[in-house]
């Protein structure tokens, strides 16, 4: 998805006709997931006026579109304003348009300056999603691999991954994507926003990774709507057959 920084009514249309695309695939999704910050960009100096009091519109718009497309929803993340602080929150909706998580980005990227403008979350972002376990993270998060490693502890079988990352660090960005998962032996589900704010531009490469590092689907720097199946077996089979967390030796580190 591109973003139109400082314009939530831009990107709530587009929001809302990419979701109307997603779901006249075939086979319809299970989960749908969209990029990170998708309501106001980056538009850091006005956030306190742009961002959505506690999420209101974003979640009428996520709940109802669920409930009435039967479809598990990853909501990205937007910028979410409780009281006066501002957070970068991601909401998950099941099928029924129930809420089954709220997670805010616990690391601020301190080169865009995010900390100066938004508040950190202090929870994990963990959930099941119709009795599978997940988890998510935001963009800079990534870096961190202690978190993903909690949430595969915790039993996150899937990693959802929404992101606004930028050039020049594609390289990173795919990088990490894959520890993470071959790591974790987890699947990865990410959403890399596409387009130019300012002088920044994002590269997209939005990437489903097996928990055996094998991409099964990665976008360009173009907007997409990028299909990819998962068998959640092949968790099992790869946990089996690389006994990595019966191997952990956590006493020594
Ligand atoms: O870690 C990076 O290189 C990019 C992170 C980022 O852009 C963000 O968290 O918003």
């Amino acid at each position: 998805m591109d973003i139109t920084i400082g314009e939530p009514e831009t990107n709530f249309i587009r929001l809302e006709k990419l979701l109307q695309d997603a779901v006249r695939n075939n086979p319809k999704p299970d989960v749908i997931v969209f990029p990170e910050m998708w309501n106001t960009g980056y538009a850091l100096t006005e956030i306190q006026e742009l961002a959505d009091v506690n999420g209101e519109r974003t979640k009428a718009l996520l709940s109802g579109f669920a409930k009435a497309n039967h479809v598990n929803i990853i909501g990205g993340s937007i910028a979410e304003k409780k009281e006066d602080r501002v957070l970068n929150t991601i909401y998950a909706f099941d099928r029924e348009g129930m809420e089954v998580a709220e997670y805010s980005k616990i690391h601020l990227f301190r080169l865009m300056d995010e900390e100066k403008f938004l508040h950190s979350g202090d929870q994990l972002g963990q959930f099941e999603l119709e009795g599978v376990p997940a988890g998510a993270m935001i963009c800079y998060d990534i870096r961190f691999p202690e978190l993903a490693r909690k949430l595969a502890l915790d039993g996150a079988r899937i990693l959802f991954v929404p992101a606004e990352w930028p050039h020049p660090r594609l390289h990173h960005w795919r990088t990490l994507l894959m520890a993470r998962a071959i790591e974790n032996q987890m699947y990865v589900v990410s959403c890399n926003r596409v387009g130019t704010s300012g002088t920044t531009s994002f590269f997209g490469h939005s990437m489903v990774i097996d928990p055996w590092g094998e991409v099964l689907v990665e976008g360009d720097e173009t907007e997409a709507i990028l299909h990819a199946t998962i068998d959640l077996e092949e968790v099992v089979r790869v946990r089996a057959k690389i006994p990595v967390f019966e191997d952990r030796r956590p006493h020594l580190y």
